[in-house]
């Protein structure tokens, strides 16, 4: 086996390419902002301040930085932003503490903010961020990724109606009442449709703000349509004729999100306050036919750096060249290698990881513990196994792409791409589980002797 470390994947990329939408080409650097103290931010609520210094956050990262300064700060969120930063650099904080913030002086309690994520084990990830900062403003946090029944994620989002409470309450009155009793939802798309469609006072009338995370993953599946049903149901009031609980229905009553109320004063033309949006990825899409989805309103873009792609700074990336028929054994050398240190194995599908499993379970008394971690298992099991891993419990994780995006787990060191990743982004994503928040990582690749880490 022949190990040799390169440069970095970013030198291997495909010629960059010039955006077709101009606003992509004039990007604002992320890399030009420097980290900032958690006490010199400006406009900080000092209860946020506290509470994220408790948490051991002294300073924020550039992401989180240029991102205030384009909403709380002189951009005031005039503009949609779309964050293009790479893994590990901070972007779940960049988003929801520029929203909590803005929510922290809200007067009713309904629904403001919508975070979309493509998979529950990141909607859970992000929802803990909120958990961890929300509170301290008042501000309440539910999830709907399906983890519980949908009863009792009813109960968590939806209040019992007055009507329920008071049955000779007036009709007029009780539906002026906004019903959702949480102001930050963190959902995945099938869930989110789901209540869409079936629950009962279930309404984004008083959304403000939509996030959508890992964008180039949500826009390349139709989710069951549910950014078009987002965007229709949040359009404001003279645009949007339907709504699905009460047909026909027009409200402009004292409630009513001033949003929907459509001042006419926001850019080009548009309602404003209106719907926005944060989008972001370490590897956002430029493709014009997917981003016009969003229906981004004078996007802004936030960019690492020159390139469209970057790896973390800290991130070394290794290759390993051997035949096929030595690659379990040059596996199970490295893995001694790391002595036991936590380590994700990427294969280019579930029935690999089964079969490397399978292979490594013929060996006795392996130095590492490991563990199969696949789509084909179940819920309970694959969460009992990340728990194990994230505790140490077991040290070497097998699994397919499923382990590939935004999973963040303290103190992972080395990741191997026991096969090579098909696509950039695909690297870019299982690399970035390590060298995450500043720390340092390295990625190994196994490679046959005339591939190349140079992917399309
Ligand atoms: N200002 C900060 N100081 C210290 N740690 C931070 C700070 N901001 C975020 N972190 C930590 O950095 C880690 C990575 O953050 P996060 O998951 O938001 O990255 P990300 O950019 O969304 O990555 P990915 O693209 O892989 O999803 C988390 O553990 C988070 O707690």
């Amino acid at each position: 086996m022949v190990s040799m470390k390169t440069k970095g994947q970013e030198d291997e990329a495909p010629e960059e390419r010039v955006p077709h939408l101009p606003w992509m080409r004039h990007p604002v650097d992320i890399d030009s902002f420097s980290g900032c103290p958690v006490t010199s931010l400006p406009r900080l609520d000092p209860r946020l301040a506290e509470v994220l210094q408790r948490m051991g956050i002294e300073s924020f990262f550039p992401v989180q930085v240029s991102t205030w300064l384009e909403t709380i700060g002189p951009g005031a969120f005039q503009r949609d932003i779309c964050i293009n930063s790479p893994t590990g650099s901070g972007k779940t904080l960049a988003y929801a503490l520029p929203i909590v913030q803005m929510l922290s002086t809200r007067k009713v309690r309904c629904l403001r903010a919508l975070v979309v994520l493509p998979t529950r084990d990141l909607a859970l990830q992000v929802k803990e961020v909120f958990d961890a900062i929300a509170p301290v403003v008042g501000l309440t946090v539910a999830s709907a990724v399906g983890q519980s029944s949908i009863a009792d994620e009813i109960s968590d989002l939806i209040k019992k109606s007055k009507q329920e409470l008071y049955p000779s309450l007036d009709d007029e009155y009780v539906e002026m009442e906004p019903q959702t009793k949480v102001d930050i939802l963190v959902a995945t798309p099938g869930r989110l449709m789901d209540h869409i469609n079936m629950t009962k006072g279930f309404s984004l009338e008083h959304l403000q703000y939509l996030v959508v995370d890992e964008t180039d993953r949500m826009l390349r599946e139709a989710y069951q349509s549910w950014l078009p049903t987002v965007i229709q149901f949040t359009r404001p009031t003279n645009q949007n004729h339907f709504r699905h609980d009460t047909p026909g229905r027009t409200l402009l009553h004292p409630l009513t999100t001033i949003r929907r109320s459509g001042v006419e004063r926001g850019f080009k033309g548009k309602c404003y306050p209106r719907l926005a949006k944060i989008v972001c990825s370490a590897t956002l899409t430029q493709d014009p036919s997917k981003l016009s989805q969003l229906e981004l309103h004078h996007p802004l873009l936030l960019n690492s750096g020159k390139k469209r792609y970057r790896i973390p700074t800290k991130l070394e990336s290794y290759k390993l060249i051997c035949t096929s028929n030595i690659k379990p054994l040059c596996l199970i050398v490295l893995l001694q290698e790391l002595r036991g240190e936590k380590c994700l194995v990427f294969t280019k599908s579930v029935d690999d990881s089964h079969r490397l499993s399978t292979l490594l379970g013929f060996f006795e008394d392996l130095p590492f513990k490991f563990s199969e971690f696949s789509s084909l298992q179940r819920e309970s099991t694959r969460r009992k196994t990340l728990a194990a891993f994230k505790e140490g419990k077991i040290d070497v994780l097998i699994g397919s792409d499923i382990m590939a995006r935004g999973i963040h787990i303290d103190g992972l060191r080395y990741v191997i791409n026991y096969e090579m990743p098909q696509y950039v982004k695909t690297y870019i994503h299982r690399a970035g589980r390590t060298a995450r928040a500043g720390e340092s990582g390295s990625c190994f690749t196994f490679l046959r002797k005339n591939e190349d880490l140079r992917t399309n």
